[in-house]
Formats: C-alpha cells, structure tokens, sequence
C-alpha cells in the first residue's frame, strides 16, 4: 500500500515536473518563433555579455575590499542617481518592459517566467487541487500536514515556480503580485532543506543518515547558529514571518530578533541555539557586531521585501550583513530575494549579493503590476475636507469590514484617528508609538477589535491581515512602488478588495503617474453623498439596535409610542427613523457636500448644453445674467466633459433648492431661463437659485449633479480660467479658502481655486507647510530613504 503511494506520488512529481519543463519548452518555442530578429539581438547581447559576466565575476571576486574601497560621497552619488530615476518613473513606466528584458540579459542569469497566474476562483481552485496538490511536489509529510492543517491544499503559483531552483541549491531573485503567497515560497524550501530529506514519513523512518538523524541530532543541539537568516524590514512584518513559517513546522527552532524588545531574552535564545532566525537589520546587525551571532552554519539568507532591503536605507547593513557571512562561512550558502517590487536599479546592484541567480518574475511583462482582485478608485477633494471624507469612506465602505488608513506623515496619522467620527475605532501605527503598543495594536486590529488600522507606511509591505477589504490611502503615495504594497494589504490569497487614494488636483499627476506606472483602470468617484452616508450609518445603527435585549424592548414600548404621538403625527416608523438617525450621530442633519472637491456645504450643479461651450465658466455667465442676487464667489469650481456639451459647477447649499414639480422646464429656444417660457415636464425637477426659479430651455438644462461624468483634466479648465484673473476664487466665505487652515497653504493654493492666476504650482512650496516640514515643495519627495523611514 506505502508502496503503491510513493509510486503514485513519484509518478505525479513526474508528470508534474515533465508539464513544467514542457512549458518552458514551449515558452521558449513560442519566444524563438516570435522574433528571430530579437534573437540576432540576444547573440549579439550574449557576446557582450560574456564580457561583461567575466568583468562582473571579477568584481564580485573583490567585492567586499571594493566596497570598502567606495567613498561615500560615490555612494550617495549613486543613491542620488537612484533618486532622480525614481523621479523620472512615469518616463520608465513607458520603456521599462523593453528595458527589464535588457536588464536580464545583462546580468546574465537564467530567466523563468513570467509563467501563467493563476487567480484562484473557487472553481479554478478545485479544478486545480489534484494538479496543484501540495502532495505533488515533494514535501516532507510533515510539511504537507502542516499546511493542510493551515488550510492550504495547493501551492501557489511562486510557490511552485521557486522551490525547484531553491531545492537544487540556486539564488533567486522572485517578484510576485502582493498576497500571492511569497513568504511560503522561500520558507517552504527553506524548511524542507534544513529538515532534510523529500516524500513520505516512510522514507524518513529508512533515512536516519545525514537527512534524518544526523540533522535531528544536529537540531537538538545546545547552542547550534543559526542555518538561515531571513530578514525583513519592518518589526511586524519579521513577527509575521517567524509566525507564518512556525506555522508549518515545529521541528525547527525559529526565533524573532527586532529592535524594541529586551536584548538579553534574544541573547539567551540564540546562546541556546536556534535554526532560523527572523529579524530586522538593526538588532541583526548589532548582535552580530557584539558577536552573540554566528554565520558560520548559514545556509539561507534570504531578504523579504527585497528591493526597499537594498535600498539606501538598509543597503549598509545588508552589505555589512554579506561580508560577514562571507567571512563567517566557508560552506556553499543560498541568497533568496523576494519581493513584489523589483525595480530596475535592483537588477544592478543584486549583482553585488549574488551572481548566477535565477530571476523568477510572475509579473514580467504584464502592464498590471499591483494584485489582479483589487479595484482602484480615486476621489479628488480638496485638502479641508479629505478628513471628513475618509471618515464618510469608512462609514459608507467599510462597515462590514476592516480598513486600512495611509498617511504620509505620522502627524497625519494622529490627526486621522483624533477625527470624531473616527474615535474609538480606529488606532494609529507609525514608527513614534512604542513596540508593545504597537503589536497590541495590531493583534486587535487582527482579531477585529478596531476595525480601522491608521498609519504610515511602517505597515505598506507584507502585513497580512486577510480580512482587510479597504485600503485609503489620504493622498497618493510618492511613488508608485509604495502605492503597490498598500494596495496590496487588501485583495490577497484570492479574495477581493477595494483601494481609494484621494487626491488634490495639485496631486492629480501624481496619481497620473501611479496609474501609468501600476497599469490600473482606476475609477474617478465622487465623495460619497449624504444619502449613501445616511443609509450607511442608518445600517450601521440598525445593527447595534438588533442586538438589544428583547426582555427590555418592551419596558421602552410606551415611551416610544408617546414619541410617534406627539413628535412624529403617530408615525412609528418615523419615529423609529429618527432614532437610528439620531444613534448615527445625524440628528442635526447631513450637510450637503461637493461632488468635485468634496467640501461641506456646496451643492454640485451640472448644467447640460445643446451647443458644445467653449470654456466652463460659459455656465457662469449664464448665471450672473440670469440670477442678479447671486456673487461672484457664490459659485466656483467650473468644470467640462471632454465633448464641452456639460459643465459642472459648485454652488452654496444654501442659495439652491430643489422641488420635484417640473415648473422648470421652457421651451423656449431663445431664452436662456426668464419666466416667459411654457413648461414642460421633463421628469428633471425644479432647481431654485437664490429663491429664483430656473428655467430649462430645450438648449440648456440645469438639475443636481448626482453622479461625477468623465470631466476634461483640470489644466485646461485652469488654462481657460487662467485666461481671466477676475475667476480666480477669492472668498473667504467657504471652506475652499481656508481649507488649508493652520496647515498652511495648500488649502488655499491646492484647490486650484486661485489657480487662475497660475498661483497654483508656483505656490507648491507653501503646501508643504501643512505637512510640518516635510519638504517644502515637491523635491521633498525626491526622498532620502533616511528621512524616508524616519518619517515612519
Ligand atoms: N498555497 C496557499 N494557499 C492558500 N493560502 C496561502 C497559500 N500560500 C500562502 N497563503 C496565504 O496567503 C496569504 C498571503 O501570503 P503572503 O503574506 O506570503 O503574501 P506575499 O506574497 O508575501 O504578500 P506581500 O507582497 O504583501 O508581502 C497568507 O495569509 C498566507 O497564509
């Protein structure tokens, strides 16, 4: 019987590994046949490449004594250049696929993939388990129970790309989409080589040599170092590491080491001997300087969230971390690289870590870069009133779920959390809070006791919290990179999720940017409206009503009969109405807010045209001829369809009102709204204007925008509006104007609505104020990574 399961399961390890190669076989057909001048070019590429290999092996013979030989000033003119091209990435995102293929023929390496993704649907994943089965590939049983009894029946896609070139003892450089399983497609090698030994608990009984019993003396141990190192950046993302691997095995010691916690436990642990150990490069670091850290039994050093471990942040202490483990070891050792980022300067300096790796990339060409199950959208609003918005977000959103709030800086963060609506659900992590604090505050976000994590980007990469549904990001990231890790804590191991970056039109090209660089359709919304929220909260308020007692409802009964009968004219349900609204916290009522920037208390009007106008503040002209009590500043925010056939405007809440009667319509071609014209019923309502009725014309037709239309991008309105200074928004009445408040400038000068005076982009400095400090203008985002992670 044992027998004929260890046949069986090498005769499918068999198929499987003869349907892998012959999909490589045919991938490189397919590549052969597709360009044969592309082909003529690789020859040619090949012959330099020889060159160059032998240069790069010379190199990296003397790498460590090169790089002692580096001044600084050539590192940070290195790091400067890196900088500059991070800032030119909307210009790469254009030729980056041409250039990733240069990338991996210079270096030389064997290259697999990009191979088939696979989006696991329930009905692929059952179609898929037999093939996909982690029986197939294999694993120690130990290792197969351990993820069955996580869950997890089939390898994922990296998964099963990376553990053959692992197992056969290759470095590896992998980049895969975000919640796509990367952290098991290092450990689970790492595991099985370390264990020793492949297929059934049966073959292990027979293998008490080097695989079983020499290595499980050796793992019993005192004082045995460590055989891999696994570092990653954050303190949680190592925790959650160290977790995910002792998840599937108990039979290797694996120990956490990270800065903000007692060193002298960390001492004790390793003095008494670990397997693995998991950690930050800080603390790593520092007890391999003061020599309780010993290399010299390492075989794995693998680096999640590889491309931000070589970036000028941590690039130091992963070079000091390579010299020493060449110095300690004299052995073979494996370097593993993973990340769901890979830019192209990492392809340059990987070379300095390892050389003839295999680059495994599930994302190769593919224009979508970020996890194919999240939808992007975006909401432009102005700075005043992105606070409110992401709390109406999370009512109208995230209600049912958990949610993940991004902010630049950690002032931001604690402003986001201090917002009313916002208190007692949600908690800040950034790099100011301390550790305990910060691991309490993720286990009660992961055990769903806030339901809103607000933070920096401390928490952008490998957090894995599957229940997450919604990503915000307050305003977008500066770079696209960052934008693809924090969209990437939603949308993971299958399941879908949801990202909104709201931005103001001063940022609109960053956001152009990310899209480009990302390749995602991201869906322009508006912010959500006083109905969704009401409905929201009312849901939200009928829910933590359905869990009062029964036994108590009936004590309240003639309390609440006595209040449909004098308040409510006996209306119960009415009653009922305004207690839910009254528990949400809208007894006062909801204020009615701008489609376009989002701002309280101005109602989005659109005005529809026969005639294509040829500027949007056409509209406004319109209005001033036909509504004399209405100023100047009463309406802003002119904006056009791409047709010119619809402008929408903002106008004071107060000054308009609807009725549902169609008193409105005229069809009086010639008139632009005077009372002459005849009504006629056009199902639209009637739009009153500093209590003045407007009158449609079958020309022109004014009503409640509802929903936001595909607008021209707001340069050209700018350009038009810039042609008359006169346009430029001057009031003080709204929050437009002093939006910005004690932040500074960009409420003023972000909205564009001084714009017109070309004040927006000259101004961009002052905008930085309201980020205390950050920058000042937009080269406080060519970051230095120091000020980068120091800002987390
Ligand atoms: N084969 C599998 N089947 C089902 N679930 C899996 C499988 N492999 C991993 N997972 C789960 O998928 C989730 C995401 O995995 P992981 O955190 O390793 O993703 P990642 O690719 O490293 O993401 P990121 O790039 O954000 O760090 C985890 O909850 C993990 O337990």
């Amino acid at each position: 019987m044992v027998e004929l399961t260890e046949k069986k399961s090498k005769a499918t390890q068999e198929k499987r590994q003869k349907k892998d190669s012959d999909k490589k076989i045919k991938k490189s057909s397919k590549h052969d046949k597709e360009s044969k001048e592309k082909d003529r070019a690789k020859e040619k590429q090949d012959k330099v490449n020889g060159k160059k290999r032998k240069s790069g092996e010379q190199s990296s013979e003397s790498d460590s004594s090169d790089d002692e030989k580096k001044t600084k000033s050539e590192k940070r003119s290195e790091n400067g250049e890196r900088e500059s091209k991070r800032q030119k990435v909307d210009e790469e995102s254009d030729s980056s696929d041409d250039s990733n293929t240069e990338e991996t023929e210079d270096i030389g390496e064997e290259e697999i993939g990009p191979i088939e993704h696979i989006i696991l649907n329930e009905g692929e994943e059952e179609g898929e388990s037999d093939e996909y089965s982690v029986d197939n590939y294999g694993l120690r049983t130990d290792i197969t129970e351990g993820l069955k009894n996580k869950g997890i029946k089939i390898l994922f896609p990296i998964q099963r790309a990376v553990l053959a070139p692992i197992m056969e003892g290759k470095d590896v450089l992998a980049r895969a989409r975000t919640g796509t399983g990367k952290t098991l497609g290092f450990g689970l090698p790492i595991i099985q080589k370390l264990l020793g030994s492949s297929g059934s608990n049966e073959e292990e009984k027979h293998d008490n040599g080097y695989n079983r019993g020499g290595r499980q003396r050796q793992q019993q141990q005192w004082g045995r170092p460590p055989r891999a190192i696994i570092m990653a950046p954050t303190r949680e993302l190592a925790k959650q590491v160290a977790s995910e691997i002792e998840s599937i095995t108990n039979k290797l010691k694996v120990m956490c080491i990270y800065g903000g916690t007692s060193i002298d436990q960390q001492v004790q642990g390793l003095r008494s001997g670990v397997d693995i150990v998991v950690g930050t490069p800080g603390r790593l670091l520092d007890h391999l300087n003061r020599g309780r850290l010993n290399l010299k039994e390492v075989e794995f050093m693998c680096l999640d969230e590889a491309d931000q471990m070589l970036d000028i942040g941590f690039k130091d202490d992963m070079e000091a971390m390579l010299k020493s483990l060449r110095e300690a070891r004299t052995g073979k050792y494996q370097v593993l690289l993973f990340s769901a980022t890979v830019p192209e300067w990492v392809h340059k300096v990987v070379g300095e870590f390892m050389k003839n790796y295999v680059k495994i990339d599930l994302i190769g060409k593919e224009k979508l870069k970020t996890s194919e199950l999240i939808k992007h959208m975006a909401i432009q609003c102005s700075w005043a009133a992105h606070h409110d918005i992401v709390s109406d977000l999370l009512s109208v959103y995230g209600m049912n779920g958990r949610a993940i709030i991004f902010a630049e800086t950690k002032v931001e963060v604690n402003n986001l959390v201090a917002h009313p609506k916002l208190k007692g659900n949600a908690l800040p992590l950034h790099g100011d809070i301390t550790q305990a604090l910060r691991e309490q505050t993720l286990t009660q976000f992961r055990q769903a006791d806030i339901r809103f994590l607000v933070c920096t980007d401390v928490a952008a990469r490998g957090l894995d919290i599957p229940e997450v549904d919604l990503v915000i990001n307050s305003e977008p990231p500066r770079d696209a990179e960052t934008y693809i890790h924090r969209s990437g804590r939603t949308g993971r191991a299958g399941r879908s999720g949801m990202c909104i970056t709201l931005f103001t039109p001063q940022k609109g090209n960053w956001l152009d940017m990310i899209k480009r660089f990302c390749g995602i359709e991201c869906e322009l919304i508006s912010p959500p409206q006083v109905d969704s929220i009401a409905v929201a909260a009312g849901n939200s308020a009928a829910e933590t009503v359905s869990k009062c007692n029964k036994q108590v409802v009936s004590l309240f009964s003639e309390c609440a009969q006595t209040l449909a009968d004098s308040h409510f004219g006996g209306n119960v349900l009415s009653a009922l109405a305004a207690s839910l609204a009254t528990i949400s916290g809208y007894s006062a009522g909801l204020k009615e807010r701008s489609l376009l920037t989002g701002s309280d208390s101005l109602t989005t009007l659109v005005m529809t045209l026969k005639e294509p106008a040829r500027f949007p503040k056409f509209a406004k002209s319109v209005l001033e001829r036909n509504f004399n009590a209405l100023k100047f500043e009463d309406t802003n925010n002119f904006r056009i369809t791409p047709d010119h056939s619809t402008i929408l405007f903002d106008i004071r809440s107060d000054l308009v009102r609807f009725e549902e009667s169609n008193e409105g319509d005229n069809d009086n071609e010639n008139e632009y709204g005077d009372d002459n014209g005849d009504v006629i019923a056009s199902g639209q309502g009637s739009v009153y204007i500093c209590n003045k009725l407007w009158r449609n014309t079958p020309t022109m037709s004014l009503s409640k925008c509802t929903e936001l239309p595909e607008l021209e991008p707001e340069q050209n309105n700018r350009r038009s509006n810039g042609s008359n200074p006169r346009y430029g928004f001057n009031s003080n009445n709204y929050s437009f104007r002093n939006g910005g408040g004690g932040g500074g400038g960009e409420g003023r000068n972000g909205n564009g609505y001084r714009n017109g005076n070309g004040n927006g982009y000259r101004n961009g400095g002052r905008g930085g104020d309201r980020n205390g400090g950050r920058g000042g203008d937009r080269n406080g985002y060519s970051r230095s990574n120091n000020q980068r992670f120091s800002r987390h």
